[in-house]
């Protein structure tokens, strides 16, 4: 398949997309790091986004965020376009998304608590009493124990970490969380679970999940699309099924190379045919 080949299936022409990101160029300098980006995400998915370590996961991730400058393209997040918002709009957009940072990021002074309220009291006027009600339904929400809510992120073990991190990105119900790397550091049984959770937001809340991973199994066990970034663009897209044909060099490596996993893409339920190599 070529550049020309349409990489949206007619079921993902049904679906909402929740994140177009379109021809997005972004540069330090004179150094190019995204070159016309074009990416999609529907409402109710997990995406996976990997490429090689310096590649511009995080440049996108931070430019999507507003966190970046960009030189061309545009950015629609719910339908609006980014460039085009008021402060008071854009802070609306904010309160929708949610933001796990690599390594969890949490406030080491706060409780776990203080940390799941510190979106609560940026973005809401809420009393400390329905504060403390919602923070404590979060961290339920994420299978931490109640007695998680008074502890400090030094006391927590590194799932436990990345759990109560999840619970402040999940604070202000968005619609949809980036994590990024959400379970490095996390040993496989620590990883399957946090993925799991993953999974099951998804499923019971509809919540769209942006994920860059390096982890395989992530990408194997819970993503229901996996976008490539090569060459400075998204270079292919589409389910994991797919991935196992592609044929260009660095996707073929990463998933069916050494340390891939053995799979048999007919054993996998989502659709080979609705990927596409750009
Ligand atoms: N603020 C900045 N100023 C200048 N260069 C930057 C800036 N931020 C990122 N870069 C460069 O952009 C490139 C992409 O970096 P980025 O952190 O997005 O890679 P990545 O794909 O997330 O890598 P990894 O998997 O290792 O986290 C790197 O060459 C980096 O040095």
């Amino acid at each position: 398949m070529d550049t020309a080949t349409a990489s949206h299936t007619l079921e993902d022409q049904d679906r909402e997309v929740i994140l177009a990101v379109r021809d997005v160029t972004v540069a330090f300098g004179d150094q190019v790091i995204l070159d016309r980006l074009s990416l999609d995400v529907y409402r109710g998915e997990i995406l996976g986004f990997v490429g090689a370590s310096g590649a511009g996961k995080s440049v996108l991730l931070r430019t999507v965020l507003g966190l970046n400058r960009k030189q061309g393209g545009s950015i629609n997040l719910f339908g609006v376009d980014t460039d085009k918002v008021t402060d008071a709009q854009r802070v609306q957009l904010d309160m929708r998304l949610g933001m796990l940072f690599q390594h969890g990021a949490l406030f080491s002074g706060l409780s776990v608590m203080e940390n799941v309220q510190v979106p609560m009291r940026e973005y809401l006027d809420l009393p400390k009493k329905l504060m403390d009600e919602l923070a404590r339904l979060k961290i339920e929400l994420v299978g931490l124990p109640a007695n998680a809510a008074n502890k400090f992120p030094s006391q927590l073990s590194g799932g436990m970490i990345k759990r109560a991190a999840l619970a402040r990105a999940l604070a202000l119900d968005p619609a949809i969380v980036f994590l990024d790397e959400p379970t490095s550091g996390l040993d496989p049984i620590g990883a399957a679970e946090f993925d799991e959770l993953v999974a099951k937001l998804r499923d019971t809340m509809g919540l769209t999940v942006y994920m860059v991973t390096h982890d395989l199994d992530s990408l194997f066990s819970v993503c229901d699309r996996v976008a490539v970034l090569g060459q400075k663009k998204v270079l292919v897209e589409g389910p994991i099924s797919y991935m196992l044909t592609v044929e260009e060099p660095w996707v073929k490596s990463y998933f069916r190379g050494k340390r891939a996993r053995q799979i048999d893409p007919a054993a996998l339920h989502n659709n080979v045919s609705a990927g596409a190599v750009r």
